[in-house]
């Protein structure tokens, strides 16, 4: 019997992750002395390391058979995978936020995101229509540099946001990373996935 293949977002979430696997006892040592190599396998599992919209697609196309992964990242792309279980870290909300005084009265409010599909859906279940500036990161410049009136993004601490002067205007939702899964795997592989699975199941997390 082979082991389940799983890919994992590069980064925070692998950072945090790996510590979740260390603390159900798992085999992380191969994780944790990968160097620069993006394949590893442990004990249990196959693992690669990828960005997480990439981790989304490796899943969905059937190369992974489980991915650790932002809930960001499945609202925004929305892969056809199966969203299998949220996981008890990667932990924070999405907000609207800019600067404190800054009430747009006329005209289209201007939104900088790294999320263009969720911040068009909020706003439009507010029958509002918004322009929107997509950018790759550091977006909490953007109003600051005039770019756009307000941003839409992750916030955890709410320290990039006090230390640039800005403030949450409006709460969105929580988000958390999650464990998805490619449809056929589980079909096909359920044997090898579901005691594997079931080492993730965290009870204060389930929805
Ligand atoms: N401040 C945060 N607190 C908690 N979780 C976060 C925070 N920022 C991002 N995340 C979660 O971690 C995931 C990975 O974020 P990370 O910043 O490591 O990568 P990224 O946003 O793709 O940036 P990079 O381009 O540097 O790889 C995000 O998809 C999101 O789910
Ligand atoms: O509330 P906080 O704890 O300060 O966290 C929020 C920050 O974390 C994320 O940025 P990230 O570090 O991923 O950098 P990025 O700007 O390149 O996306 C997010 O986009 C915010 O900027």
């Amino acid at each position: 019997m082979t082991k389940p293949v799983v890919a994992l977002t590069k980064g925070r979430v692998e950072k945090q992750f790996i510590q979740f696997l260390e603390e159900r006892g798992f085999d992380v040592a191969p994780l944790l002395d990968k160097g620069r190599k993006l394949q590893v396998e442990t004990e249990q599992f196959f693992a690669f390391f990828a960005k997480g919209i990439d981790v989304a697609t490796y899943v969905e196309h059937g190369i992974a058979d489980l991915g650790i992964v932002g809930e960001d990242i499945l609202l925004e792309v929305q892969p056809d995978v199966f969203d299998l279980l949220p996981l008890p870290f990667g932990q924070c909300r999405f907000a609207v936020a800019g600067e404190p005084d800054s009430n747009k009265a006329l005209g289209k409010q201007k939104i900088a995101t790294k999320y263009p599909n969720i911040t068009t859906d909020y706003f439009r279940k507010q029958g509002k229509s918004v322009d929107i500036v997509k950018l790759e990161g550091s977006v909490e410049l953007a109003p600051l540099l005039g770019l756009a009136d307000d941003i839409v993004d992750i916030v955890e601490t709410g320290n990039t946001l006090k230390e640039n002067g800005l403030v949450v205007k409006e709460e969105m939702f929580s988000i958390s990373a999650r464990c998805i899964a490619n449809r056929n795997s589980l079909k096909l592989k359920k044997a090898i996935l579901y005691p594997f699975i079931e080492a993730f199941r965290v009870e204060e997390v389930i929805k």
